[in-house]
């Protein structure tokens, strides 16, 4: 069993909810920020307050990874910083391939917060010949033909998909077949995978919807209608943002 596949049983068998962990990069950004401002302890207030959650949310959460804190003081910023980390399995480095190396592809291949939080770029494919072979941030563009030997080789264990939509479903199921069990997907499309595979699916488009809702309930609803007053349904333009986000 791999260590990853040790972390995600331990994870279940001490019954750390999802929400939780969804929740815990949110507190290791807080808890970096604090770090470099030189910031050694931190009460669960002002930690939940850097986090946008209230601090009973914040006392449950780490309560999860065993760290209660000490009353009166807080928590140890630089060892709340280890326990999040280790239960993210960032203690350790994870080698990532982007597929597809377009206008999205380019941006996150120079994007240096991967490296610093231990994501570290190994491979840049495409199927277009003119873009095989292009330098872009330090590394050369590879044939996707070479997929699977460039997972093995490099022991890539997430894939990051930005290919047009048509593409998505074909990559996925190579980039599945060659071992990969992590797959980050920024096509507009929902991948089928088999199970133990995670995909995170990631859609500006539909976090610009949820704006756009929340900005037309600030201003009292469509046409002086207020959706909090009688629900989402039975209005046209709430009930389409629903739809999309279960598209
Ligand atoms: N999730 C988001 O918020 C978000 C934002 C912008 C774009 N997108 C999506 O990301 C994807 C990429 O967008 P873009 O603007 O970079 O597009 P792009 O056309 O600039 O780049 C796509 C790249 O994928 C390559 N490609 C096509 N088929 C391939 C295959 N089978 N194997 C490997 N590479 C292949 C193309 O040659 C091209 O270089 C699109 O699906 C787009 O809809 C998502």
């Amino acid at each position: 069993m791999t260590s990853r596949q040790n972390r995600t049983r331990d994870r279940a068998e001490r019954g750390i909810p999802e929400a939780t962990v969804a929740r815990l990069p949110v507190y290791l950004r807080a808890l970096h920020a604090l770090q470099d401002r030189g910031v050694a302890t931190v009460s669960s207030e002002e930690l939940a307050a850097a986090a946008g959650v209230n601090s009973a949310k914040l006392r449950k959460d780490l309560s999860h990874l065993g760290s209660y804190g000490t009353r009166g003081v807080g928590y140890e910023v630089e060892y709340l910083v280890y326990q999040i980390s280790r239960e993210l399995g960032l203690t350790q480095d994870w080698v990532v391939a982007i597929i597809g190396v377009g206008n999205l592809g380019r941006a996150l291949a120079g994007y240096g917060g991967f490296a610093s939080r231990g994501f570290r770029v190994a491979g840049l494919l495409d199927a277009d010949e003119s873009v095989i072979g292009q330098e872009i941030s330090g590394m050369t563009v590879e044939h996707i033909d070479r997929l699977e030997e460039i997972i093995a080789e490099r022991g890539v264990s997430i894939v990051v998909i930005a290919t047009p939509a048509a593409a998505a479903q074909t990559v996925c199921d190579r980039v599945v077949a060659a071992g990969v069990t992590s797959v980050l997907n920024f096509a507009p499309v929902v991948l089928t995978v088999p199970e133990g595979v995670d995909v995170r699916k990631v859609d500006l488009s539909i976090e610009l919807q949820i704006l756009a809702f929340h900005e037309q309930r600030k201003a009292g609803g469509p046409d002086g209608y207020d959706p909090m007053a009688g629900g989402v349904s039975g209005n046209g333009r709430a009930s389409g943002y629903v739809e999309a986000v279960e598209a």
